[in-house]
């Protein structure tokens, strides 16, 4: 489960957000909508440990987040939360193999080749393991960033934006493949948006209102 309580966050400029308390069950796939500036993006780090907010506190899995230390907190997220933003930010000088090997030694677990030549092959990039980033489409580097996020089965993936600028087709399949691997490692996952053509997809949606500044 997890769970994110009396959150507060803002940036001194006069902008105050106010998270509404919302709990996830494991497993459950979650749309979080809002307009540009209603605090995707800042709830999206709070709920992913990147960012502390001032007040309230973020529970995962029965973990408080902003209670680990630095290097405790690195490492849960490492394991429990997998994070796709919509740009792959893949190592240039890697191939799609290497930079799955380096997350999972940033992640301080063992390099597992089998595991990550697997969830490549599960996301049809059996193919491309040898490839470069820059030899690949964006649709590609988006299979190979979704594959990195799924690669510990983490309890929570979060997909930031990840269908805003593909075609009706593409980002169907994005969504599928999201959908798809959540289930296949009973993961919750959260997916934000402010894309309309997503909002069917889901029935747990949590929507943040626009900030009055
Ligand atoms: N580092 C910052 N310093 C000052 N204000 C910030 C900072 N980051 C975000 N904000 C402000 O906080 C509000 C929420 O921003 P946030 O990026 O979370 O929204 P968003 O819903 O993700 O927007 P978008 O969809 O346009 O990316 C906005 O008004 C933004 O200007």
């Amino acid at each position: 489960m997890i769970s994110f309580r009396s959150v507060r966050h803002g940036y001194g400029n006069n902008i105050s957000l106010k998270f509404q308390d919302w709990t996830l069950q494991q497993g459950e796939p979650w749309l979080l909508l809002g307009n540009s500036g209603s605090g995707k993006t800042t709830l999206l780090h709070i709920l992913t440990g990147l960012l502390k907010p001032q007040q309230g506190e973020v529970l995962v899995k029965g973990t408080n987040l902003y209670q680990l230390r630095p290097k405790e907190l690195d490492l849960f997220r490492g394991r429990n939360i997998g994070l796709i933003l919509q740009r792959a930010h893949l190592i240039r000088s890697l191939t799609v193999l290497e930079n799955l090997l380096l997350a999972q030694s940033f992640a301080g677990l063992p390099t597992d080749r089998q595991l990550a030549k697997a969830t490549l092959a599960s996301l049809h990039m059996e193919e491309k393991i040898n490839r470069y980033p820059h030899q690949l489409s964006q649709g590609q580097l988006q299979r190979v960033s979704i594959a990195r996020a799924v690669l510990h089965r983490p309890a929570l993936l979060v997909a930031d934006e990840p269908t805003s600028s593909l075609d009706d087709k593409n980002a169907e399949a994005v969504l599928q493949l999201l959908l798809c691997q959540a289930r296949a490692t009973a993961a919750t996952l959260v997916v934000a948006t402010h894309d309309q053509r997503v909002k069917t997809s889901f029935s747990n949606q949590y929507s943040l209102p626009d900030v009055a500044v």
